[in-house]
């Protein structure tokens, strides 16, 4: 592989409910990161894992003051983009909306939908408009990846499902939940949009899993959902996620060559506004996420 061709990665962690660190990182260091579009959920954790750089991000800050409405995304996705990250490892605990995942089932999805309404969900706003593509929302060679050090780790994970992005931050309604079902969605959340859109913006390969901690409110013979009961599964469920976050993080941060489905490079075909219409003050702050673009 010619060396100018190839990347060296380095990997963004996301946690969600429950996951406000990861061990065994060296060199670790919180370092706040200041952004053009406002303040991250919290400091960013830099270390590195058997050599490799990683940036950990606690979503909704540690001790989790931040509910999902009032997440600054583009500040998170700006921060880390900022920071270096190539790839985006991130974790999140959802509700299930099938029988056949149980709590403390773990998905690797493939799909969402998007029903959040209150939240800024695109970098390119009025003075440089950009549309690109969400039809394969995730990048699948990360979650190659998972999956194959799942299955060195003997961690089930089901490949593919839907995510039903809700606004919160009250739990659904049961006709909501009957909704999302008859929908084929498989899990429910509050966080994974706009982030997974606003990876695609900043050109960072994304992939989520989701980690089931309880069947939302729609199923006869389980109580509706309680934070409570959230995260008594999320610390069950924490373990797996943090073996699986220490084996995914070297596995993925070896120098490779540019993503084969193209996540790393969204903008190429996405930029719609002439050069002579473009905001000057926007084009400054899309330093990080669009500069690739811009400066050529
Ligand atoms: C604590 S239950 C609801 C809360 O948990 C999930 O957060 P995350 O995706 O960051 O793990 C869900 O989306 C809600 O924000
Ligand atoms: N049932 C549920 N609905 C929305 N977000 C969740 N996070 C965990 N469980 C959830």
């Amino acid at each position: 592989m010619a060396e100018e061709n190839t990347i060296e990665p380095v990997i963004g962690i996301i946690g969600g409910s429950g996951l406000y660190d990861i061990d065994g990182l060296q060199d670790k260091e919180w370092r706040h990161v200041e952004t053009p579009w406002g303040e991250p959920s919290d400091a960013l954790l830099f270390g590195r894992l058997d050599g490799v750089r990683c940036v950990f991000l606690p979503r909704h800050g540690r001790g989790h003051p931040i509910p999902p409405s009032e997440l600054n995304f583009r500040a998170n996705i700006d921060a880390l983009k900022r920071s270096g990250v190539t790839d985006i490892l991130s974790l999140s605990a959802v509700g299930s909306l099938r029988d056949d995942l149980p709590p403390g089932s773990f998905v690797l999805v493939d799909q969402f939908i998007d029903r959040s309404f209150a939240r800024n969900k695109t970098f390119f706003t009025r003075g440089c408009v950009a549309h690109v593509a969400m039809a394969d929302p995730v990048c699948p060679r990360i979650g190659d990846e998972v999956m194959r050090q799942a299955n060195l780790l003997n961690i089930s994970i089901r490949k593919g499902g839907t995510y039903l992005v809700m606004e919160g931050p009250q739990f659904s309604t049961r006709a909501e939940s009957e909704l999302y079902r008859q929908w084929g969605c498989s899990v429910i959340g509050m966080t994974n949009m706009p982030e997974a859109k606003l990876a695609r913006e900043a050109e960072i390969d994304y992939a989520s899993v989701a980690m089931v901690t309880d069947f939302d409110c729609w199923h006869d013979e389980h109580d509706s959902v309680t934070v409570d009961a959230v995260v008594q599964v999320m610390q069950r469920n924490s373990e797996r996620a943090r073996a699986l976050v220490r084996a995914v993080i070297p596995a993925l941060g070896q120098r490779r060559a540019p993503c084969p489905a193209g996540c790393d490079r969204a903008l190429d075909h996405a930029l719609i506004t002439a050069p002579a219409a473009r905001d000057p003050a926007l084009l400054a702050k899309l330093d990080a996420v669009a500069g690739r673009v811009l400066n050529r």
